[in-house]
């Protein structure tokens, strides 16, 4: 059994995310693939429970140190339930967000040391990394006002955009550090745009 593929969906808020992770699951299960579809934080019980901790704005003060470490322990239970086992099982996995998340929102984002995030990146995951990212990339404000939209903000949609500045940036350091598993979309195309380019990039992994 030929091991699967792992992509990641990466960008800030707003910048259409889970409006292509249908179109991908569409596009590798119309070739074929057996695909499981998850998310960070998150994909497991009890990591999903941390996401509620995570997101919910009405919490006592998280220090960023509490926020990182809460990232890794709901993605340590994530790749040993759900994401290591079906790619052993020869599935393709579709993540929305996985570390480079945690590079642009706790590094980028709230300053903490890069060294620090890589130490614990090679104690969750060990060798794990994407096979390929997707990093959908538009203008803070595109996506802010996209997410805005929709109404009620969680406890990382309220920050200021200068926090989103520094997370897009983050999130443009990670795929010029990686360029053979980064593909950077610009997300501010219009929808059909975007979704040519996701296929583009998709058509050179499978
Ligand atoms: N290319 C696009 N052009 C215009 N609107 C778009 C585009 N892509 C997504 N949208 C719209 O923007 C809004 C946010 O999209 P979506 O929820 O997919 O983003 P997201 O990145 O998953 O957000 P979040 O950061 O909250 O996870 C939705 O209303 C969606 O329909
Ligand atoms: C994996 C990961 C996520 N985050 C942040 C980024 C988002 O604001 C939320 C998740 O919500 P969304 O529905 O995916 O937008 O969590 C983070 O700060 N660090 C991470 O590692």
């Amino acid at each position: 059994m030929n091991r699967g593929k792992f992509i990641t969906l990466e960008g800030g808020e707003g910048v259409g995310k889970s409006t292509n992770l249908d179109f991908i699951r569409r596009s590798l299960e119309r070739q074929g693939m057996s695909v499981v579809v998850t998310r960070e934080p998150g994909g497991t019980e009890l990591a999903e429970k941390i996401r509620q901790l995570l997101l919910d704005n009405n919490t006592e003060s998280i220090t960023p140190t509490a926020e990182l470490l809460m990232m890794f322990a709901a993605r340590s239970q994530h790749i040993a339930h759900v994401i290591e086992p079906a790619l052993q099982q020869g599935r393709w996995v579709l993540c929305d967000r996985f570390t480079d998340a945690t590079f642009a929102y706790q590094g980028g984002g709230r300053g903490m040391d890069l060294q620090v995030i890589e130490w614990l990146e090679r104690c969750v995951q060990g060798d794990l990394r994407p096979d390929l990212t997707l990093l959908l990339d538009a203008p803070v404000e595109i996506g802010l006002r996209r997410v805005r939209q929709r109404g009620d903000f969680d406890r990382f949609e309220q920050e200021k955009s200068d926090f989103f500045e520094r997370v897009r940036q983050s999130y443009l350091r990670q795929a010029q550090l990686y360029p053979s598993r980064f593909e950077v979309i610009d997300a501010s195309q219009a929808l059909d745009q975007v979704q040519q380019a996701v296929a583009v990039a998709l058509s050179a992994l499978i």
